[in-house]
């Protein structure tokens, strides 16, 4: 993988332009990959994900047993379905900080049944994993804290599920819902499976994605609404042959948010109007913030020709681009207030208190609430060196603030410890420089 140095300075740029192709979704990535690997057949997987997230996800397949092999150099993956069987009974996973392979892992794997150990890095053992623990567990599954009650490290042994009706909360992560519904399919053959939502459920267009693939993968769920949902009896996941990855609108979400502060044209290629990502839905609230947005067919391009308008609105169906508006926010005309993102604490950081504080290093005035952050900009952004808390979205987000809007300059930025954005786009520093006058030292 890339080597990156302990620090990157970015310097101001006036201006940013041009066109990126961004590499491929983690939420479709890392889904597809686990469909395709306990799919009946071979499944031909287009413009996979190269990053952390997805290397966690084949190596855990590979300890599995499932065979996969990439086409030569390129990010085309082979991957052979076993039908919702595992070759290999017994294994111990890392799975990173990936919250997109260790939750849907660990209902596939409590499902099947078999001997496995999960673990990830040490934040990984403080996001939390309960709730989806709860839901099994309470059906027959058989999974045990080996660490902290509630969070990884995990014990996975064979259960005896008996209930095909399973309760799931939905207010910490969708990832456990997601979960569920990827391993519904494997519980019962003869039964339906009915998996519903006590409570609030947060982050609902991911929910979408995983309706959207598993349907590709030959499996309806029939649903309430948000509260529950059906996988009817005699549905089996079976590959699609060949299928083909989305670009990452989260990462789209950086590009866009510079050609709304920094003029444009910036065209993002690979996602476009007909995207089955939830994070598409950042263009609207960077068109409240004044930005003109041309949406393509598998192109998205945002321009502007004036200050940031501040925006105040409720975020929760897009919190991995709303970082970006936190950071494009230090643009804006006024205060800008990012609500119902309170999921931002149990993510690769707490990302709120993180935001906080580093936003305050560039001269914002940063007021933070238990689910909400108050952004108001300063008269001027003053040089900084961000830390970034092995969370490759700190990273990112900040390289925003090294570019010129038309009121406001941008200012020096050290982005410390830049190699945390492996996570999701190794390359992403580089692609920044294409668009913002190449201002990488
Ligand atoms: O299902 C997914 O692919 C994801 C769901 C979201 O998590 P939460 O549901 O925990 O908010 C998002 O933040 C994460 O990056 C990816
Ligand atoms: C929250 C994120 O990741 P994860 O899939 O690990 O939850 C993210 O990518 O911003």
């Amino acid at each position: 993988m890339k080597q990156y140095p302990h620090h990157l300075d970015l310097q101001p740029a006036m201006h940013a332009q041009g066109a990126v192709r961004l590499p491929g979704s983690k939420s479709i990535s890392n889904r597809m990959l686990l469909l395709a690997a306990l799919a009946e057949g071979t499944t031909d997987i287009r413009a996979l994900l190269a990053s952390d997230d997805t290397h966690v996800m084949l190596m855990a397949l590979q300890k599995l047993g499932i065979r996969w092999e990439q086409q030569g150099e390129s990010q085309d993956y082979i991957v052979h379905g076993t039908g919702g069987t595992l070759p290999v009974h017994q294994a111990d996973l890392f799975m990173g900080n990936a919250g997109t392979a260790i939750r849907p892992l660990t209902a596939a794997l409590a499902v099947i049944g078999g001997d496995y150990t999960l673990h990830g890095v040490a934040r990984m053992h403080e996001r939390p994993i309960g709730d989806l623990v709860d839901a099994l567990n309470a059906i027959g599954g058989n999974i045990e804290y080996t660490g902290q009650p509630g969070y990884p490290p995990l014990h996975i042994r064979r259960g005896r599920f008996h209930a095909q009706r399973l309760q799931v909360k939905g207010n910490v992560s969708s990832q456990f819902l997601t979960a569920l519904l990827m391993a519904a399919p494997l519980m019962a053959r003869d039964q339906d499976v009915v998996i519903e939502v006590v409570g609030e459920l947060i982050s609902k267009p991911y929910i979408e994605i995983t309706l959207n693939l598993m349907r590709r993968f030959g499996v309806e769920v029939a649903r309430d609404g948000w509260q529950a949902f059906t996988v009817a009896a005699g549905q089996a996941y079976r590959s699609p042959g060949t299928i083909h990855v989305e670009g990452d609108a989260s990462s789209a979400s950086y590009f866009l948010a510079a050609g709304a502060i920094a003029g444009g044209p910036v065209r993002v290629e690979g996602v476009g109007r007909d995207s089955i990502q939830g994070d598409v839905r950042f263009v609207d609230a960077l068109e409240q913030m004044g930005a003109s947005i041309t949406l393509g067919d598998n192109w998205i391009e945002a321009r502007s020709n004036g200050v940031l308008k501040a925006i105040d609105a409720d975020f929760n169906h897009i919190p991995d681009a709303a970082m970006t508006i936190a950071v494009a926010a230090l643009y804006a005309d006024g205060p800008s207030v990012l609500r119902n993102i309170g999921s931002w604490r149990v993510k690769e950081t707490d990302r709120i208190a993180a935001m906080a504080t580093e936003l305050r290093k560039v001269g914002a005035t940063v007021e933070e609430g238990a689910d909400y952050l108050r952004v108001t900009p300063p008269a001027e952004l003053r040089p900084a060196a961000i830390d970034t808390y092995d969370d490759h979205r700190m990273a990112m987000c900040f390289s925003l603030a090294s570019l010129d809007g038309r009121e406001r300059r941008g200012t020096a930025i050290r982005i410390n410890d830049p190699k945390c954005v492996a996570k999701t786009f190794p390359d992403y520093f580089e692609a920044f420089a294409a668009i913002a006058n190449n201002n990488l030292i």
